[in-house]
């Protein structure tokens, strides 16, 4: 690159239309605010803390979620899964969420549930999958209707406190090549070792299926360390904690500047960032990381976006992709995420199409589907986008000028 290749940094209206591929949203985290009022009196829920007002039932969520702790995280849960006990609540969640992800410009989606926390109405399994298959279809749909594409693979999660995982495990190879992509277990990590689910886990394997474990979020390298070589995941939901195996000297910590460029690898060959065992496997082996920032701060994973691991695990090349985890809960969108990464670290449209590449390159669709997604629908929207930069670029205020190298996953 020379000096006068402008930096792309992109506007919030390009990050939006940027093709984003999303590999860790919940559905019951990322319900809209005036559904879940309109689910709850359909249902007959009255357990909503602000059962009349959409935008003050929205705050609740994000500031109840804000509480530095995992356990306190997730029990705004019980008013989500409240309301998605029938079978249209689940299509029609499932609806929107298809629709919502579309409009914020994500083509490619993996959005997991856990089928076991939505049978208090008598569903069975099976119908909770079907109701949510019929709803991400319909989704599709409604989404091309409106000029935006988007797929949607379903991930079934097993809770981790639970019994129920080689069950649900079953019922994610049940539903294979029938809109569920793959299998997770969530929930509490603390006293919630992956080892518990084994059976599941191994089931999954002889059947050539694959998973995602969430690991190192609220717990550090030995949950990651099971995932990975105990449990056999294909890919560490979170897994930010790998920072903790990462020795990096006084002041080479802040990520800002510098995060296009190779002087993270070389850094790290000339031994001034070092590896642990553990985390040189991740990235040696290449092991997806579904990091989701925004979720980190309000979990106490991790304390800024300044902060954040994975400013240093790009420039370490790492296998880092960018994820909502629970849009409602968080107040975000892909968009969002992007936003907050653009400006913290100064990435550009390179570096957004690098996260977006590594996401799509770890997919649980078959190869040849993924490369579809990458050649035909991701790299030539992150070309239309550059295009009209370099346009720009020709206008009588040009923007900054520096390199901003385009670099391997
Ligand atoms: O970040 C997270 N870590 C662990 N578990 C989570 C997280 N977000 C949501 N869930 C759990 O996953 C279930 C199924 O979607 C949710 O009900 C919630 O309990
Ligand atoms: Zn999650």
């Amino acid at each position: 690159m020379t000096s006068e290749t402008p930096i792309t940094i992109p506007t919030t209206e390009q990050i939006r239309r940027a093709p984003k591929a999303l590999l860790h949203d919940h559905l019951d985290g990322g319900l809209r605010p005036a559904t879940i009022i309109e689910l709850a009196r359909e249902t007959g829920y009255e357990g909503l803390p602000e059962p009349d007002d959409a935008d003050r039932l929205e705050t609740w969520f994000r500031e109840s979620a804000d509480s530095g702790s995992l356990e306190r995280y997730l029990e705004t849960f019980s008013h989500t899964c409240a309301v998605l006990q029938t079978r249209d609540a689940l299509a029609r969640v499932a609806a929107e969420c298809a629709e919502d992800l579309a409009a914020d410009g994500v083509v490619y989606a993996e959005v997991r549930y856990a089928p076991e926390q939505h049978l208090e109405k008598g569903l069975t399994l099976e119908q909770v999958v079907e109701a949510v298959n019929e709803g991400f279809r319909e989704g599709e749909r409604r989404a091309r209707a409106a000029g935006n594409r988007i797929r949607v693979g379903a991930l079934l999660t097993a809770m981790r406190h639970a019994a129920r995982a080689l069950e649900i495990a079953e019922l994610a190879n049940r539903y294979r090549d029938l809109g569920v992509v793959g299998f997770d277990i969530a929930g509490a990590e603390a006293g919630y070792p992956p080892t518990r689910h084994l059976d599941a886990f191994e089931y999954l394997k002889r059947e050539n299926n694959h998973f995602t474990i969430h690991a190192g979020e609220a717990f550090g390298l030995p949950s990651i360390w099971q995932a990975l070589q105990w449990c056999g995941a294909d890919r560490l939901g979170h897994g930010v904690r790998i920072i903790d195996d990462i020795h990096v000297p006084d002041g080479a910590h802040s990520g800002e500047g510098d995060e296009g460029g190779p002087s993270g690898v070389s850094a790290a060959r000339s031994g001034e960032v070092k590896l642990g065992r553990l985390a040189s496997y991740v990235r040696d082996k290449r092991v997806p990381l579904e990091l989701c920032p925004t979720s980190n701060l309000q979990t106490g994973a991790a304390s800024s976006y300044a902060e954040h691991p994975i400013g240093l695990l790009r420039r370490l090349h790492f296998r880092a992709t960018v994820n909502t985890d629970n849009r409602l809960m968080s107040g975000t969108s892909m968009s969002t995420e992007f936003e907050h990464l653009v400006r913290t670290f100064r990435y550009t449209l390179d570096d957004m199409q690098w996260f977006t590449v590594n996401a799509m390159k770890s997919a649980f669709i078959p190869f040849d589907e993924r490369l579809a997604m990458i050649n035909e629908v991701i790299k030539p929207g992150y070309a239309e986008l550059k295009a009209e930069w370099l346009f720009h670029a020709a206008a009588p205020e040009p923007p900054l000028t520096s390199g901003s190298g385009e670099s391997q996953s």
